[in-house]
């Protein structure tokens, strides 16, 4: 018998970042949106714990314990008194190291599956319980939807979405490292007021309404100019996504990859073939969101 579980990836509308606190970790106002980019995580019993991994990607996908997958299974098998002998398989369609939370998803899949395959019952609280343990985004993957995380990230509150979003998102020739981003804020930001991240209420206003024109005027991230000072090359990306007409143009998360707020689907695909045409991206992908969080397949 074998568990499938299907989780999105996300892009970060508002992403607002505070002052390095003494654990290192930085309070957040951090708006997610789960699109329509999945991994799918399926779980077998086995002789031990063992990841695999397939996807353009899966090259630079650790298949050790440190595996997000794997510590899952991990965290939930002690809270039981059960052995983690389990083949999990990740089939990876998620940018690695892009921003987009993909070792978070196959972390929150793995959960998932895992409960569902041992029979463990773990509550709503217990499951985002251990996803906050496993990571800040992690809990996002779980529930999907629109949320807005506080703390470092993983104090979700529900956010309503009245329509659907379009958006291109433009992969980069190579990845970022999170706590990297985080370590060039501190640095751009030395010797500065930095001030207490808020959610923008215009942002939540156009998030309920589902208006494209008032999300892209009130989309930001504090984590940018940090990305970009790491990888210049993203303004590039950025430029031709602008001059190709999208509302909005953002780098998601951590980045390194870019995101662009579409009109419509039919805009998000000019806007996708001016970014595959310009040079400046790995690849290019038209979604839609919100996406529903982790959800058992099969
Ligand atoms: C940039 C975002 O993706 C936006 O959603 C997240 O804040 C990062 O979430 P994540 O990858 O799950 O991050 P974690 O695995 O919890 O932390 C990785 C590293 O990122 C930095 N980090 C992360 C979250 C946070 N609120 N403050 C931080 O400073 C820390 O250096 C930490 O050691
Ligand atoms: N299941 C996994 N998939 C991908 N990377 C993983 C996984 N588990 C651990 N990692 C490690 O985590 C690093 C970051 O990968 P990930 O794809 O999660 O980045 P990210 O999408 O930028 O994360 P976030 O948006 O949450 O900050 C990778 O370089 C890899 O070493």
């Amino acid at each position: 018998m074998s568990v499938t579980v299907r989780v999105p990836a996300k892009v970060n509308v508002q992403l607002a970042v505070g002052a390095a606190r003494p654990d290192g970790f930085h309070d957040l106002a951090n708006v997610f949106l789960a699109v329509g980019l999945y991994d799918e995580v399926t779980v077998t019993p086995a002789d031990e714990l063992r990841v695999t991994c397939a996807g353009p990607d899966a090259g630079q996908v650790p298949l050790d314990r440190t595996n997000l997958a794997a510590r899952a299974a991990i965290v939930l098998a002690e809270r039981r008194g059960l052995d983690a002998a389990v083949h999990i398989h990740i089939n990876k369609d998620i940018p690695v190291a892009g921003g987009m939370a993909g070792g978070s998803a196959d972390g929150a899949g793995a959960l998932l599956a895992c409960d569902a395959l041992w029979g463990t019952q773990a509550s709503r609280e217990e499951l985002l319980d251990i996803c906050a343990e496993l990571g800040s985004d992690v809990p996002f993957s779980l529930v999907g939807g629109a949320a807005l995380g506080t703390g470092r990230g993983e104090k979700l509150r529900t956010l309503e979405v009245g329509g659907t979003f379009h958006w291109v998102f433009a992969m980069a020739s190579r990845g970022l490292s999170t706590p990297a981003v985080f370590r060039e804020f501190d640095r751009l930001t030395e010797g500065l007021d930095v001030p207490e991240p808020v959610e923008s209420q215009p942002l939540l206003d156009a998030l309920a309404k589902g208006d494209p024109e008032a999300l892209a005027a009130a989309v930001s991230n504090d984590l940018q100019p940090a990305a970009l000072s790491l990888f210049p090359e993203l303004a590039d990306t950025l430029a031709a996504g602008r001059a190709a007409g999208a509302l909005a143009t953002l780098v998601s998360g951590s980045g390194p990859t870019t995101a662009f707020l579409a009109r419509d689907a039919e805009s998000a695909v000019k806007v996708a073939e001016a970014l595959s045409a310009s040079g400046t991206c790995r690849s290019v992908r038209t979604t839609s969101g919100p996406a529903p969080g982790a959800t058992v397949t099969s």
